[in-house]
């Protein structure tokens, strides 16, 4: 997470530049395309984020990705989007994949399993962002689920995460920008955390409701905020990513004077 701030701090960014790539026509080779939008959209990243499963959809998926990393510079935090949980010993080989093989600074892991299945990513200098409320909308959620013991489900992720910073301090939270709402509420349960926020762009989320409800009142840090598609999509990628890099710039910026 130092690393994070650092990499935001320096390049005064806090976009996520999502890397899912997919073949088009426009593009033609994947490869060339994802080393492009690299290239045009670095000096605005504040962290990539490859989704692994648009890797492991191709045969030469993970020696792509560990191509990936080298593209990627080195002050620049790529966190591997794998959503992963299971069981100790079989998250230690995904934390080994993800970081020993890959070279990830960072990975998303989803707490369903407990923590068992968050822990063994915590290793000093990476990141570790836990599912807490997600993007996607389902009917019915299982995140929004009261508990006996009060709050939601996504309210008990937090709360584990927040606690478990104690030891652990490269943990962070996954929220998505489709329910400001439940992202400031999270902000208020966890005013320091860094979360990493997808749904900006093709999933319709409020950019200017997310850098309300999701910068911390500390230091207007603390949101990581993804968009994947918006910027594969785009016929210049550069453009897209200094775009949307300074709308979040000049939203920090009012909220900023709102606040003083
Ligand atoms: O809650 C979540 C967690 C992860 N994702 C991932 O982020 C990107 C979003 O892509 P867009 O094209 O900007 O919609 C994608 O890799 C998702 O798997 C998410 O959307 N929501």
């Amino acid at each position: 997470m130092e690393q994070l701030t650092r990499r935001a701090q320096t390049a005064n960014s806090l976009l996520c530049v999502g890397l899912d790539p997919v073949e088009s026509a426009q593009w033609g080779n994947v490869e060339a395309r994802l080393q492009q939008v690299v290239e045009q959209t670095a000096e605005y990243a504040a962290g990539f984020k490859p989704n692994l499963a648009f890797f492991l959809a191709r045969p030469d998926g993970v020696a792509l990705l560990q191509r990936l990393r080298q593209w990627i510079p080195a002050d620049v935090p790529m966190i591997l989007d794998g959503k992963f949980g299971d069981i100790a010993n079989t998250a230690e080989r995904y934390a080994a994949f993800a970081y020993d093989v890959i070279g990830a600074d960072g990975v998303t892991v989803n707490p369903y399993m407990g923590e068992d299945a968050i822990l063994p990513f915590a290793r000093p200098g990476k990141a570790v962002f836990v599912l807490a409320k997600t993007s996607n909308k389902p009917t019915h959620s299982w995140q929004d689920q009261e508990l006996v013991s009060g709050g939601t489900v996504s309210d008990y992720s937090a709360d584990v995460v927040q606690t478990l910073t104690y030891e652990h301090p490269g943990l962070g939270l996954v929220v998505g920008a489709t329910n400001p709402t439940a992202l400031g509420h999270l902000r208020q349960r966890c005013p320091e955390l860094w979360f990493l926020v997808p749904g900006v762009g093709a999933q319709g989320g409020d950019l200017a409701a997310t850098v309300q409800a999701g910068c911390r009142a500390s230091d207007g840090l603390g949101v990581l905020i993804n968009t994947s598609r918006a910027i594969w999509q785009a016929a210049d990628a550069g453009a897209a990513a200094r775009e949307l890099t300074q709308q979040i710039n000049a939203l920090r910026s009012e909220r900023l004077s709102a606040a003083i």
